[in-house]
């Protein structure tokens, strides 16, 4: 396993955690090569599990499987349960998405999956290998972009990092030149694959670190936060290339993101965290068929500041946009709040001039399932 990762740990990492999670801490800042030779020397010890075997889910290949995963960072009143009893199943060949509100513990269950926090409970594997019995051999497969991460060798050239870290993860760089040529003319780095990195700007190293995910021959891809500082461009484009190794490739994705319109477009089914559990999991289609809020914009000459400040208090108010002559104003209600909120509109004498619904998106289902406002996220 590569994991590009330039955030070094904290003081707040390791701080009352166990020995492995420190070597395992440690390990993020080490070269890739040195991560390997970590990943062999320091094996956590705990109860053999895995047999190796390839899991099933309803039939289909599971690649990633996660069973009843716990952390808790810290002791007595102050611990914090960063991940409490979590389990899922990603299928071979998809896309899942994972989102929750900041400190929801997404780091925490990557990081987890992959080895750098050692969990205080549960089993990960990955294609059938337990991970903590059998990291090598769990994790040769495996690659990882973290926290918008980006450890490219900066004197090396873009295209020369694709081969390097094509090398390390196992692969002859010959054999997969096709797909380094398209991965570099699909993320615009084409006429700057001769350049040093160092010399690219922030978003193009960005684009050069994700590059160097899917240039080996890894199967499974974690990515946090990878269209974070991409240009609009851009991101469509890796969302594409993505989907295209997914569906031709078989590549499997984890991948977490605050972008609800990169999760919306380009996973095939989301988690949803919110303090250290699953509160959702299911496909966008049907955690968007699920929910019973619905976005209304009302536009009224007769909204006037007075009605608007009635409406604030009443109702979930998630705009106003004062015109020549009264307002629009963008509320959100499930339908029995919707009747009430035309009641209430048709006791203030308020003609409505254009009453438009908006379907509610992935944020809207988000808010719903964490109570966090679309502000705060
Ligand atoms: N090494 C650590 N020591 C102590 N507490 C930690 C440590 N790492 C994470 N936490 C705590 O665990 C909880 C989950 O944090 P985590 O970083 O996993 O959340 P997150 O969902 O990734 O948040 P964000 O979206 O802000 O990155 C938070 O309360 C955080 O403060």
């Amino acid at each position: 396993m590569t994991v590009r990762d330039t955030r070094r740990p904290t003081s707040r990492e390791g701080a009352g955690t166990p020995l492995g999670e420190d070597v395992a801490a440690d390990a993020s800042s080490r070269s890739p090569a040195e991560k390997r030779a970590v990943d062999e020397g320091s094996e956590p010890t705990r109860n053999a599990s895995g047999s190796g075997e390839t899991s099933t889910m309803e039939g289909r290949d599971v690649a990633v499987s996660v069973t009843g995963l716990c952390k808790r960072f810290g002791d007595g009143p102050d611990a914090i349960t960063a991940v409490d009893d979590v389990s899922f199943d990603v299928e071979t060949g998809s896309i899942v998405g994972l989102l929750g509100p900041n400190g929801a513990g997404k780091t925490t269950l990557i990081k987890s999956i992959l080895g750098m926090v050692l969990p205080d409970a549960g089993s990960v594997r990955i294609r059938g290998v337990d991970v903590y019995d059998r990291p090598r051999k769990a994790y040769a497969s495996v690659d990882a972009m973290l926290e918008g991460a980006r450890n490219d060798y900066w004197r090396l050239t873009v295209r020369e990092n694709l081969r390097y870290f094509a090398t390390i993860s196992g692969v002859d760089p010959a054999s997969v030149r096709d797909r380094h040529e398209r991965l570099l003319a699909q993320l615009g780095l084409a006429d700057r694959a001769d350049v040093p990195v160092r010399d690219l700007s922030r978003g193009m190293k960005q684009k050069v670190s994700l590059a160097s995910v899917l240039a080996g021959g890894a199967a499974v891809v974690f990515l946090d936060e990878p269209t974070l500082g991409l240009d609009v461009e851009s991101s469509r484009t890796l969302q594409r290339e993505l989907r295209r190794l997914v569906e031709q490739e078989g590549l499997t994705v984890v991948l977490s993101s605050h972008d609800m319109d990169v999760v919306e477009t380009v996973c095939d089914r989301v988690l949803i965290m919110s303090d250290g559990e699953i509160v959702a999991d299911d496909s966008v289609d049907a955690l968007l068929s699920g929910t019973d809020r619905h976005r209304v914009q009302i536009t009224s000459r007769d909204l006037d500041a007075a009605i608007v400040s009635t409406l604030r208090d009443r109702f979930e108010t998630i705009g106003v946009d004062p015109r020549d002559s009264g307002a629009r104003i963008d509320v959100t209600t499930d339908g029995d709040g919707l009747y009430e909120l035309l009641g209430h509109l048709r006791a203030e004498n308020v003609r409505l001039d254009r009453v438009r619904t908006i379907e509610p998106d992935l944020e809207d289902v988000f808010v719903d399932l964490t109570s966090i406002e679309r502000e705060d996220r």
